[in-house]
């Protein structure tokens, strides 16, 4: 597989993606063509060192292997149909949510391979987390290709089902804008308390990043780790008693991650 790679869309995600491929050595930055209609977001790519077009035009004479479609899901209907010289040889990768294969080979045609993707954009450091899904189409050879290009990016999961990418959107697509939020939320918390906002930022960070490492890399479970926190009748305690006092946290968390599913499912529609 000679790896060359066309991006349509070099919004956030995109450009999370094409920043891990690139940091990984997965794709060489001359092997990708970047389209995308922004000026500003196409200088940010070239500054990268791969080549960009404003418009789809530039696929002429093109032989890509892998189209990779990081637009947004209400446009992705007006987007494909100029890349339809391209199908069937290449595959398409498409990170768009709620977006169904079956919506994809509708316009391109039924002998396209696709790869319907849900990444996350802690991509962009080489710690996302892909989840993917492939026709049947997809050669076993273009399956490692994205894998090695996913990779480069983070942890990748081949689900068993389609219906499956409404939960993962849920969950680690829109998921660090819950962490996120977390962390906006105990900066907060830290300054009522009494800390200067620097030092509120970093406590707030740093005990994030600390805890998502240690529950990854001790291969403890989460719920073991929190307890070797929780002092009995101590700070700890008295903090999830007001969390996880009638499932507070969980009902909203569960709340949250229904929300964005159904709004996946919206969003094929
Ligand atoms: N932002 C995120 O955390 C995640 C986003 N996604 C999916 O990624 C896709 C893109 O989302 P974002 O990057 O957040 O949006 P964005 O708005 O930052 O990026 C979309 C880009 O597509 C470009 N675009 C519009 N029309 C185009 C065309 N005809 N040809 C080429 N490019 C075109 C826009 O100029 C824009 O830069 C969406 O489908 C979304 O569902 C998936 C997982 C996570
Ligand atoms: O908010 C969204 O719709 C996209 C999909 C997952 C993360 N961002």
């Amino acid at each position: 597989m000679a790896g060359t790679v066309i991006l349509v869309g070099c919004g956030n995600m995109g450009f999370a993606m094409l920043k891990g491929w690139l940091a990984s050595g997965a794709v060489q930055p001359a092997d990708v063509l970047v389209i995308e209609p922004k000026e500003a977001l196409r200088a940010r790519a070239a500054e990268a060192g791969v080549r960009i077009a404003a418009t789809p035009d530039a696929i002429a004479g093109e032989t890509a292997d892998l189209v990779v479609i990081a637009v947004k899901p209400q446009v992705i209907r007006d987007v494909l149909p100029a890349y339809r010289p391209l199908a069937p040889k290449a595959a398409f990768l498409s990170v768009a949510a709620g977006i169904a294969i079956r919506t994809i080979t509708d316009i391109l045609g039924e002998s396209t391979p696709v790869i319907r993707c849900m990444p996350n954009t802690p991509a962009a450091i080489g710690k996302g987390m892909m989840a993917v899904y492939p026709n049947a189409l997809v050669s076993p050879e273009m399956m490692a290709f994205v894998n090695t290009l996913l990779s480069a990016s983070g942890e990748v999961a081949v689900l068993e089902d389609e219906s499956q990418m409404d939960a993962v959107t849920a969950v680690s697509g829109s998921g660090p804008a819950y962490v996120f939020h977390f962390i906006e939320c105990l900066t907060a918390a830290a300054i009522k308390a009494g800390l200067s906002e620097p030092t509120a930022k970093l406590l707030a960070m740093q005990t994030v990043y600390g805890a998502a490492n240690l529950a990854k890399e001790s291969g403890e479970e989460p719920g073991r780790l929190r307890e070797q926190v929780t002092s009995p009748n101590g700070t700890t305690a008295a903090a999830l008693a007001v969390l996880m006092g009638d499932n507070r946290l969980a009902n909203l968390i569960d709340e949250a991650v229904d929300a964005a599913r159904r709004r996946s499912i919206e969003l094929g529609k």
